[in-house]
């Protein structure tokens, strides 16, 4: 693991109304791992990314990017330092083909969005880094075609290739492969942790598939109550009498 985490959070806190939905949560990621977040329903780990992300406020603690703290920057200027979370992409446009969307993601990038469409050098370089992304992502096959009709796993991997046009330091995904047959989840998983990998892009994904945890996790959080219960590496959190009382059996 290298030495300095891209991304703290220090005793971090939300309150909605008299409900505490996160408890005081401290916890370090680096850039080339690749984290699971699990927990029973209601536990915490949406809202706790929502902080993270900045589409909540926190009400205590404090996050840290690269050692300066961001608590209260705004959502696209933790986008902007590579903190990027899926859903906050810009979205899919489906009269686009799959190439253009993820060119129109990277021209965000360069805050050049407006001129998807002239011929001009951003252009074509933008068009190098989509080609590159595609590849990156084995979507060669589905390139050219218009977005709406792909099937629903790929339009997933699409919808991360887009985030990492956004040349993220660490990403967060929710449920990455919700609504994705059971056949294509495993394909959906090793796509975007190999390309994180490749990329010495940190991953931390919440997911309610054990055996994705389990398979591509290299480190799990287990959360309960809005507090991490365990930490570790996934086979000694599944091994947990802990996690198995509190998160396995209660179903997640
Ligand atoms: N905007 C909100 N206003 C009020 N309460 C909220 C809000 N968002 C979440 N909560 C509550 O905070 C707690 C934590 O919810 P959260 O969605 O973070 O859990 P979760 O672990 O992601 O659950 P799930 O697995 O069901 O998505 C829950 O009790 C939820 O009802």
């Amino acid at each position: 693991m290298s030495s300095t985490p891209i991304l703290e959070t220090v005793d971090v806190r939300k309150e909605f109304g008299n409900l505490v939905a996160v408890d005081g949560i401290s916890l370090e990621f680096y850039t080339d791992e690749t984290v699971g977040i699990i927990g029973p329903n209601g536990a915490g780990k949406t809202t706790f990314i929502n902080l993270i992300s900045g589409v909540l406020p926190l009400t205590d603690g404090q996050i840290l990017f690269a050692g300066d703290d961001i608590s209260d920057l705004k959502r696209y200027k933790r986008v902007r330092r590579g903190l990027v979370r899926s859903f906050q992409i810009p979205q899919i446009y489906d009269e686009l083909t799959l190439r253009e969307n993820i060119q129109s993601s990277i021209l965000s990038r360069k805050q050049e969005n407006n001129r998807l469409f002239t011929p001009t050098d951003r252009e074509e370089e933008s068009l190098q880094e989509a080609n590159e992304l595609i590849e990156t992502f084995n979507l060669e096959a589905h390139a050219d075609e218009h977005t709406e009709h792909l099937p629903h796993g790929v339009r997933k991997v699409l919808d991360v290739a887009m985030s990492f046009a956004l040349e993220p330091q660490i990403m967060f995904l929710d449920e990455p492969t919700s609504g994705v047959g059971s056949k294509e989840k495993n394909d959906v998983m090793e796509t975007i942790t190999q390309a994180a990998d490749e990329q010495n892009i940190g991953l931390v994904f919440i997911e309610h598939d054990m055996e994705l945890i389990r398979e591509y996790s290299s480190r799990t959080v287990a959360l309960h109550e809005g507090r991490v219960l365990l930490d570790d590496e996934p086979d000694a959190v599944f091994n947990s009498e802990e996690v198995n009382e509190f998160i396995l059996e209660g179903g997640v």
